[in-house]
């Protein structure tokens, strides 16, 4: 099958993937994809275990073949009817969740490995000025095994960058790191990628990676995107019911609709971002939107704190049996038992209720 769009490309983008079909056996990995992705953007692409990201960044690389769809880099058809390069003509730069480097070659050779076609002195200086940029400069002699796994991530990111590719893929490249040394890590990865002005898309089931070190992210649900946002938007603005419930704590209320941007829930008449377009629909409410007053009189009650020091996550009942969560300052002195009334501040996402099924017509016997 071939994509409408099957042999798109975009003047201004650095990656365009139109209708990427991708099955194995009966399994469909991904699912008619597009995604386009602006020159020097640096794209998170998040989804839940198995939901086919990583095999739409190997067949992306030329990893895999597809079995529909295109792939256009810099403009240059890559993978679509009657076209595929191979990874090494794709001009792309690849860092795996376990680096992959050369064991018994130094971080200099490992680096060079991917500079061919230049001459050793264009090679070595090369060289020296990506290991310069991975703040590495004067490891180039140690072999891997002497590095930690922050440097080794350098290095495998030094390697993708020197040959100076129109786009570096990364898959899972922080989750071999323990949680310590990850976040300096992922903001040494986001400034090196800044500072050679790469393309960049990685793939992760982290939400909080991908909303902390993107400038955007895609969210994947079965093998397709939902919505591709800058992340703010992503968290404030979710497109879909998965999108809502995937990016960030979210607890689900029924609403009905009481005029264009309001509806009745059981924590009474809240504003909402959008017109529902149904009667009744889902809304969704974040824990840092509910305020908690208590009130001996109060219809709900504390029956959980969890206390994290920066903040704490209350969970209250409500009069109807409703478990919800509210995210609220270090100081709200509260124990489980207390009653409080709830409020929820700001306007709540709404989603359509999904219409029910129609009824199968039996043919006349
Ligand atoms: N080589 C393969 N052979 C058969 N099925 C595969 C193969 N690779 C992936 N799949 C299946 O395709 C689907 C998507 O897998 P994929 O690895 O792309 O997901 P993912 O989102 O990257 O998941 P994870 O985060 O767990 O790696 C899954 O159902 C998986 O079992």
């Amino acid at each position: 099958m071939t994509a409408p769009h099957a042999t798109r490309t975009d003047a201004d983008a650095a990656l365009v993937v139109a209708g990427l079909h991708k099955r194995f056996g009966g399994t469909v990995a991904v699912d008619h994809l597009d995604l386009v992705v602006p020159r020097g953007s640096l794209t998170a692409m998040l989804g839940p275990s198995g939901c086919g990201k990583t095999t739409a960044l190997r067949t992306i690389a030329g990893l895999l073949a597809p079995d529909a769809g295109s792939i256009a880099i810099d403009g240059r058809l890559v993978a679509g009817p009657g076209t595929f390069l191979p990874p090494e003509r794709r001009r792309i730069g690849m860092v795996f969740q376990d680096y992959a480097l050369f064991p018994h070659l130094s971080v200099a050779r490992n680096v060079a490995y991917g500079l061919t076609g230049c001459s050793r002195s264009a090679r070595r200086r090369r060289v020296a000025e990506v290991l310069d940029l991975v703040d590495l400069g004067g490891y180039g002699d140690r072999l891997p095994v002497a590095l930690s796994g922050g440097q080794q991530q350098r290095v495998a990111l030094a390697r993708a960058l020197a040959p100076e590719p129109g786009l570096v893929l990364l898959d899972e490249p922080f989750s071999n790191l323990d949680a310590a040394l990850r976040a300096t890590v992922r903001e040494d990865v986001r400034a090196i990628l800044r500072a050679a002005e790469a393309t960049a898309v990685f793939v992760t089931h982290d939400q909080e990676e991908a909303l902390s070190l993107a400038d955007r992210v895609a969210v994947v649900h079965r093998g397709r995107i939902h919505q591709v946002a800058d992340p703010q938007t992503l968290y404030t603005r979710p497109a879909s019911r998965f999108v809502a419930e995937f990016v960030g704590e979210a607890d689900v209320l029924p609403g009905t609709r009481a005029d264009r941007f309001s509806v009745d829930t059981p924590l009474g008449r809240l504003g909402t971002t959008r017109a529902l377009g149904s009667a009744s629909g889902a809304v969704v409410v974040r824990p840092e939107s509910l305020r908690l007053a208590r009130d001996d009189a109060g219809s709900a009650v504390v029956t959980a704190i969890a206390y994290f020091g920066h903040d704490q996550l209350v969970q209250v009942r409500l009069a109807d049996g409703r478990l919800l969560r509210a995210r609220r300052g270090p100081a709200m002195d509260l124990r489980r038992g207390d009653r409080v009334e709830v409020s929820v501040e700001g306007p709540v996402v709404v989603f359509d209720d999904e219409p029910a099924p129609a009824p199968a017509v039996l043919a006349p016997a």
